[in-house]
């Protein structure tokens, strides 16, 4: 599992944003290889899709060749409730950006039939070739999804009863009553999220500190159920300095350290590749031969000063065949301040 920190939530959901932007056009989605995005809905991930339409409005992303499958929907709720979670995803999301109506899936949580409803969901993500990335956010006791403590690691979609920290915190959207949160929702399983190719959360917020604690340091366990990304290949979790609160500052350090030394071999990688004038360099490099036969005599008394060393550094006689026809820049004597202006 990875662990991105950011300093406040605005800046986590960039990164999140960014990071889907990316993986859609390295992708390269077409009508007949879509790319299949899984989509929460709560306040954490609003910021995320403000990016989001900020990039498609600035010509940095499509979104018709995305397929969208939501993660659940509340029971009961009419779809057009502005609570409901058809609506926020129009608004927030849909609304703005070019993706196709038909490409877009939320469940029913007014269908007939809630169990048959739930099972062709699963179908059709199975359809559309399961899901490349899911995006997901949690619950202050780290439910993911409508997964509530105590549900199988292994659940597939299905009705789920919301658990009273849920409806408590949910009320929030319904005039701070409780009695108007509804008490059942449709929800993917954690199995469900499991399955998908990628998985990344953004966790936001000092009062999701101690879930992210549970999920990131704590036992894999039905209790937390996002721990369960303990077990995917591919997870990432993207959150905010407040919401490390709870963690040790050995396992912040550490996540911190992985993606600094990631960020240092792709700018590495990057000089490699893009800068023509290191190619050049590295050639003149190959070249470089060292004559020893002219290096100074050592002083009388042994002893290198800075600078007996400077006149053996030019005794030595570095060679560089083609130096001349190298730029000025790139001169091993004026390499220092290359590096600096090359590195980012
Ligand atoms: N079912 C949703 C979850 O999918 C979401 O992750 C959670 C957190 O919401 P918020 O980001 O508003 O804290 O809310 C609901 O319970």
């Amino acid at each position: 599992m990875k662990l991105i920190i950011r300093e406040d939530a605005n800046s986590a959901s960039e990164y999140v944003a960014q990071y889907i932007i990316h993986r859609i056009n390295d992708f390269e989605p077409t009508p007949e290889r879509p790319f299949v995005l899984g989509l929460p809905t709560g306040s954490s991930p609003e910021l995320i899709y403000r990016h989001l339409v900020e990039a498609y409005k600035n010509d940095d992303v499509s979104f018709a060749n995305v397929v969208t499958f939501n993660m659940d929907e509340y029971v009961d709720l009419p779809e057009e409730h502005p609570e409901s979670y058809h609506s926020f995803m129009y608004k927030h999301f849909f609304s703005h950006v070019d993706i196709k109506p038909a490409n877009v899936h939320l469940l029913n949580g007014n269908a007939e039939d809630l169990v048959a409803e739930c099972a062709e969901y699963e179908r059709k993500i199975k359809e559309a070739g399961g899901i490349e990335l899911f995006l997901g956010g949690t619950g202050p006791d780290g439910h993911i999804a409508f997964n509530e403590p105590g549900s199988s690691l292994r659940s597939r979609t299905r009705v789920a009863t919301l658990a009273e920290d849920t409806i408590r915190a949910n009320s929030r959207f319904f005039d701070n009553d409780i009695s108007q949160v509804p008490k059942q929702a449709l929800s993917v399983g954690v199995g469900t999220v499991m399955d998908a190719r990628e998985v990344i959360l953004i966790i936001t917020g000092a009062h999701k500190a101690i879930a992210l604690q549970k999920v990131v340091e704590g036992s894999v366990s039905h209790i937390w159920t996002a721990s369960c990304l303990q077990m995917h290949e591919n997870a990432m979790i993207a959150c905010d300095d407040a919401a490390t609160d709870e963690m040790q500052v050995k396992t912040v350090k550490y996540f911190r350290s992985i993606e600094k030394i990631e960020q240092e071999q792709l700018a590495r990688t990057q000089l490699n590749s893009e800068d023509p004038r290191l190619q050049q360099w590295r050639g003149a490099l190959k070249k470089l031969e060292i004559d020893t036969s002219q290096k100074a005599a050592a002083p009388a008394n042994g002893e290198i000063t800075p600078d007996s060393m400077t006149s053996r550094l030019h005794d030595s006689a570095i060679a560089i065949d083609d130096m001349d026809k190298m730029e000025d820049g790139l001169k091993l004597t004026n390499m220092g301040s290359r590096v600096n202006s090359m590195a980012m």
